[in-house]
């Protein structure tokens, strides 16, 4: 068996505003098929490494290679295609409120090719059931929409075009915990179905303890451990113990642990013909 394809590589990264270092000398692998949560106290620059990955920001040094390519030496042209490859959802949504669920879906097939009207239109009906929204939703405008819908929805813009790579920035946050559920069910499906790489900035250990396959911790400027989480969680540092140690993450784990007994029970319980 080979080892999967590193799709996103980040080395020595360094990030700064002025005087404030954000990332001094960080590396990051991520490989295909993973899902692997980001995590750190509020700060420590999560979101200003999804940025330096996907272009947003250039950094004061280092390198990103994504899906084989060094994103800062690439000409415009390979940048682009590589960019093509990638979704995001930012924190907020980010949807412009001024065009439907449809027509944000639309906005990055009309960017990046030029198709027919109506088969946009298909495209867009497609993902917008992916992402779990009833069919009348695509009519709708962001503001006719509820918290967890607008997350949908704007899944379903960064699925727009088939990405290999999706970048989700706290999709959880601001959901009750039933809506969140259902949202980490719909990651782990559309990583499924769609054969996605996720990287997943979060706060929510529910959402760690359900979908991620590994988790990396960013503290001190650098990613402090990136490894599987009964790895992390044992990792000698009192940042990451207070986190997953502490009455949050030991409720987490042990919800976890509880629906994965569910799930072997259910699974070998003998097959009685009925539902
Ligand atoms: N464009 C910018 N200009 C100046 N400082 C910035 C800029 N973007 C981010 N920063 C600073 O970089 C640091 C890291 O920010 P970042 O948003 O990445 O943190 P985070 O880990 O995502 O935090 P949170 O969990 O609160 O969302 C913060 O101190 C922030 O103020």
């Amino acid at each position: 068996m080979t080892a999967a394809e590193t799709v996103i590589e980040v080395r020595g990264l360094r990030n700064q505003f002025g005087a404030q270092v954000v990332h001094d000398d960080l590396d990051l692998d991520i490989r295909r098929g993973e899902i692997v949560g980001v995590v750190g106290g509020s700060g420590s620059g999560k979101s200003v490494l999804l940025r330096s990955i996907i272009g947003l920001n250039r950094p004061a040094a280092g390198s990103v290679k994504l899906l084989g390519t060094e994103m800062t030496s690439a000409s415009e042209a390979r940048r682009n295609e590589v960019e093509r490859r990638c979704g995001v959802l930012f924190q907020n949504g980010a949807l412009f409120s001024s065009l439907t669920v449809a027509e944000n879906t639309m906005v990055p097939m009309r960017e990046h090719y030029r198709l027919p009207q109506a088969m946009m239109e298909r495209f867009a009906a497609l993902k917008i059931a992916l992402a779990g929204l009833p069919e009348n939703a695509g009519a709708k405008y962001p503001s006719e929409l509820s918290g967890g819908m607008v997350k949908r929805a704007a899944l379903a813009r960064s699925i727009a075009l088939d990405p290999d790579i999706l970048f989700l920035d706290e999709p959880t946050a601001g959901l009750d915990p039933i809506g969140a559920a259902a949202f980490d069910q719909l990651i782990l499906t559309l990583r499924e179905s769609l054969g996605l790489t996720v990287f997943l900035i979060t706060h929510d250990l529910d959402t760690l303890y359900t979908i991620c396959d590994r988790v990396a911790v960013l503290s001190q400027k650098r990613v402090l451990v990136a490894d599987t989480l009964d790895k992390v969680e044992r990792y000698d540092d009192p940042w990451v113990q207070d986190y997953f140690q502490g009455p949050r993450g030991r409720s987490a784990e042990l919800a976890a642990h509880k629906a994965q007994a569910g799930r072997s029970s259910a699974a070998s319980a003998p097959n009685t013909g009925t539902r």
